[in-house]
This record gives C-alpha cells, sequence and structure tokens, in this order.
C-alpha cells in the first residue's frame, strides 16, 4: 500500500543483489563514498574536484559502446547528459542552485527509452521507488512509477528540496498545511491542488507544506523523475500525516524497488 515503512521497519538501502527480469535494457551509474569538506546545507563536506563526480562506469560504457548499440544508446543519451549535469551542479556550488536545477530538469526531453532501465513497476503497490544516481549527503535521483488510480501518503520531506519531472503520463499534487499540534486539529487543511502533464517540472520542500501525488489515469502508469537534495529522508526518514484526523507518524523509507535498474528482492 505505501512504500514508506513504519519507522521500527529495518531501513535497508540495499545493494543490488538480484537479476532485473522486469527492467529492461542497461542501468547508468551510481556514486557513492564522495567526501568533500565545504559546507552543504549545514553538513560539513570534505573539499571538492570539480569532476571526481562522474562515476567510473559512465566512462566504461562509453568504452563499451563501440561494441553495443544499447550501450551507445544509453551511455550517450540525454537522460545521461542530464545525469551529469545534475551531479555537476549539486557537486561544485556549497548549496543547491535552484533555479539551475530547475532549468537542467527542464531542458530534459522525456523518452522512455532513456529510462526505462530504472522504470520498474509493481502493480501491487501504489508506487515504486527505484535510485537511479546518489552522492551520499548531497543529493539522491529516484524514478516513480505510479500504478494507475494510486498515490503516495500525505507526507513531508525531511527538510530537503525536491525537485519533480513528469517523465510519462500526468500526475496530480494536493498539498496541505502542515499542522501545528498534529492530532489536535482534526482534518488536514489542503492548500493547493495542481495537474502536471508530461514535461512539467515541480518544486516542493517543507516550507510549503506537506503533498501527496496521485496518478489520475486509471489504465496508464505514470512515471516522475525526483531529485532530492541533501537526501535527508533516504537518512532519517519523514512524517507522513492521516488526512483525517491530521496525526503524524514518523517513518522510515522502505528498501528502494531497484537500484540502478536492478531490482531488489
Ligand atoms: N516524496 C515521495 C514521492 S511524492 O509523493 O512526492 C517519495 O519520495 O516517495
Ligand atoms: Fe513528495
Amino acid at each position: 500500500m505505501n512504500p514508506f515503512k513504519p519507522s521500527l521497519a529495518r531501513f535497508s538501502r540495499s545493494t543490488p543483489i538480484a537479476s532485473s527480469p522486469r527492467t529492461l535494457g542497461v542501468a547508468t551509474g551510481c556514486i557513492a563514498g564522495i567526501a568533500r569538506n565545504s559546507k552543504y546545507d549545514g553538513i560539513e563536506l570534505k573539499q571538492q574536484d570539480p569532476s571526481p563526480f562522474i562515476p567510473d562506469d559512465f566512462r566504461n560504457r562509453a568504452s563499451l559502446s563501440n561494441h553495443s548499440p544499447s550501450h551507445r544508446q544509453i551511455s550517450d543519451s540525454p537522460f545521461t547528459h542530464l545525469l551529469y549535469s545534475i551531479t555537476r551542479s549539486l557537486t561544485q556550488t556549497p548549496t543547491a542552485n535552484l533555479p539551475q536545477l530547475t532549468s537542467i530538469l527542464r531542458s530534459y526531453v522525456s523518452n522512455p527509452l532513456h529510462w526505462s532501465a530504472y522504470a520498474h513497476a509493481n502493480p501491487s503497490k501504489q508506487y515504486t521507488r527505484n535510485l537511479v544516481l546518489e552522492v551520499p549527503g548531497i543529493f539522491n535521483l529516484l524514478i516513480l512509477v505510479w500504478t494507475p488510480g494510486k498515490r503516495s501518503a500525505v507526507h513531508d520531506h525531511a527538510d530537503s528540496h525536491c525537485l519533480m519531472k513528469i517523465l510519462q503520463g500526468e500526475l496530480v499534487e494536493r498539498r496541505f498545511a502542515i499542522p501545528k499540534f498534529p492530532g489536535t486539529e482534526g482534518k488536514l487543511k489542503q492548500t493547493a491542488k495542481a495537474e502536471y502533464g508530461t514535461g512539467k517540472v515541480t518544486y516542493m520542500s517543507d516550507q510549503l507544506g506537506l503533498h501527496s501525488i496521485a496518478n489520475p489515469s486509471q489504465s496508464n502508469y505514470a512515471v516522475s523523475l525526483h531529485l532530492y537534495t541533501p537526501p535527508n529522508a533516504a537518512v532519517r526518514g519523514c512524517h507522513v500525516y492521516d488526512a483525517d484526523n491530521g496525526s503524524a507518524e514518523h517513518v522510515m523509507q522502505g528498501a528502494y524497488d531497484s537500484v540502478r535498474g536492478i531490482v531488489q528482492e
């Protein structure tokens, strides 16, 4: 039902362990273990080299491209360039440059051929959370695949910036005010409702309240790209709210459904 798990549940940033029967193609890279010492949203980070954040396997895949059209398609795709641009932007400035990130996300023209390797669907879930790329302490980038007619629980974003781009289909966002005293003020107060079509880039943070995202289609999956910076919720969880009585519960996010295109068992 809900991809967020109660906080007592084991939190797993799982490593790839299984083959991927339901995702197609080859995933591009992940970045791990990066250290910097500049200040980033309150986190001490080690000094950065302008370019160490491009994962080796991007380069390796580029070298494989002479031999495999599918590898070439992935390593040269505009989606890979998008990953580079996001990584550069977020690792070369001490705080997130939101206008630049918005513009980077806007300029990518979605094509399922670029990202279907990450878009693992699971009709028994409301939506799946598929890790595309992460730089620990800096950001994580996820592809979410929304089951027809399903939605996320109302939640906060653990004091992170969240940028979302619709890659396929449509999504509806409902925003709510954060209750001062959760559970004592009755129903959550809805503050906004918006529909987003393919290509739309939106921004969310705790300053703007809570939200829930829904796939309004009864027949088609929707797919969205989510950039979280810093990746606080992955580390310390977030809060989900009961829309009817306004109560809040701290939850840890469950394991990713896939990591770099590899389905997690
Ligand atoms: N922030 C949610 C998805 S959404 O409803 O914005 C998550 O990461 O699961
Ligand atoms: Fe969200």
